[in-house]
């Protein structure tokens, strides 16, 4: 059956600033309070957007989380009104105000593990929400991820959204940025790939500098979950030295596409045992892989190279969508033209203006939730997330109503803002059919 992949972009909300929240993301440390601008970065990911849905993907939009998360706060024994409690949270806890301001849900990647319905036992698209365990800001997104997966994938004859599993190290989940499906064509059953960081049986084996974010037994219970076909999952640990140096997620060092596995010769632990198991499995299955000699595991961190977006063209060749710092770095950038000209798989270079993202570790791939869709599903598929001209214009306006171009620490504490949130992503909710998905409007 013919089916295509779309690729779902989580929008950055009105928060969205620089906390340096993530340990072992380079990028989040170093740009810790800088200035920030929630406007353009809206706005960036919009153009990505739309840039892709004018060259025919199916593309479609996330909504942001409401932020502050009020609930939060209250859970952690803050009280009195509103104001209040953003008042005493500034002073006694202004780390934590941070966190539960995050604008972290854009990245939706780690949303959610997606399986699309050739490789499931029920023929239901599944997804599993990721409970990112590994950090506080970002395992408050688990709950509003489920009631907005399944307000645009509401369809229970077709789509199946589950719950994030248990909140435990044990089962530390960052969902689709550690997992890569490869297959011929899209509506024919694939094969799997799990990336994890650490295995609990194993912890020694696991890096030492940073933490590794997802566990192998978080990986199988995603792949029991989304009740896959006996045989197509395939687990693999990502390299330690690499989280180590800053990989905190695999895809800041591979990206699949169909038969394609584009990666940096140090992603993996024993690289040539998986390209083996990859190649039995997959017909065709061509590794695509960047010498360390040539490009070095910090320039992939630096350049987010790799957190790019491998997509097949109407013509069947690929096209790589990467950040614009990619384009950038004079090695980085040779290197990709010399594999352009070569008359492999991939074949065009297109770079994006994501700064605002970037700077918080967060680049192309990062913002897409891949979702393989055959036409009958696709045509269940909520409407009104799908990006054309008209959403393209009506959210580029919504943004530019609602959201504040610079954006401080201390400006999270500010009534005003949590009340500009509220205003704004009920409007949304409307504006993209999506019912009342928010806690504030229950
Ligand atoms: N690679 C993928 N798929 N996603 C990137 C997520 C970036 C995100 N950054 C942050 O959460 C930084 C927030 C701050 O520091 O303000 C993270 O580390 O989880």
């Amino acid at each position: 059956m013919k089916a295509t992949e779309a690729n779902f972009d989580g929008l950055p909300g009105l928060t969205h600033h620089y906390a340096g929240l993530s340990f072992g993301n380079e990028a989040s440390t170093r740009n810790q309070f800088q200035l920030s601008n929630p406007r353009l970065a809206a706005k960036q990911g919009l153009m990505k957007m739309k840039a892709l849905a004018d060259m025919g993907f199916v593309q479609g939009v996330i909504p942001p989380h409401q932020r502050p998360d009020m609930a939060a706060l209250r859970q952690l024994g803050f009280s009195g009104s509103d104001a209040r409690v953003l008042q005493d949270v500034v002073k006694k806890a202004p780390g934590l105000l941070s966190a539960v301001s995050s604008a972290s849900a854009m990245w939706v990647a780690n949303a959610a593990t997606v399986a699309p319905s050739a490789d499931t036992l029920d023929g239901r698209v599944h997804f599993t929400v990721a409970n990112l365990n590994n950090k506080f800001h970002r395992a408050i997104e688990a709950t509003t991820t489920s009631s907005l997966l399944g307000a645009i994938f509401r369809d229970a004859d077709h789509f199946a959204v589950h719950d994030a599993l248990p909140q435990v190290a044990m089962f530390g989940d960052e969902g689709a940025a550690n997992h890569n499906r490869f297959g011929a064509g899209y509506g024919s059953a694939g094969v799997q790939l799990f990336i994890y960081g650490r295995d609990e049986s194993h912890p020694e084996r696991g890096p030492q500098r940073y933490p590794a974010r997802q566990t192998r037994q978080a990986s199988e219970a995603v792949a029991r979950l989304n009740q896959l076909v006996p045989g197509c999952a395939i687990y693999a640990q990502q390299n330690p030295a690499a989280i180590d140096q800053g990989v905190f997620h695999n895809d800041v060092i591979a990206v699949s596409n169909q038969q394609v596995l584009f990666c940096h010769q140090q992603a993996f632990v024993d690289q040539p045992a998986l390209y083996r198991s990859l190649a039995e499995k997959i017909p065709g299955f061509t590794p695509v892989e960047v010498p360390a000699s040539r490009i070095s595991i910090a320039d992939c961190v630096q350049t987010y190279l790799f957190n790019s977006q491998l997509l097949t063209r109407p013509d069947d060749n690929m096209l790589l969508v990467l950040p614009e710092e990619a384009r950038r770095h004079e090695g980085v950038w040779r290197w990709l033209n010399e594999l352009t000209e070569q008359q492999g798989p991939i074949r065009e270079l297109r770079a994006f203006d994501l700064r605002e993202s970037m700077c918080n570790g967060g680049g192309p791939a990062c913002l897409r939730l891949r979702v393989v869709l055959t036409p009958q599903e696709q045509a269940k598929v909520n409407p009104a997330v799908l990006m054309n001209e008209t959403l393209f214009a009506t959210l580029d306006q919504w943004v530019e109503r609602h959201y504040r171009d610079r954006l401080s620490q201390q400006d999270l504490a500010d009534p005003q803002l949590l009340d500009e949130g509220r205003v704004a992503l009920d409007e949304l909710t409307k504006l993209l059919d999506l019912g009342n998905v928010y806690n504030f409007q229950q």
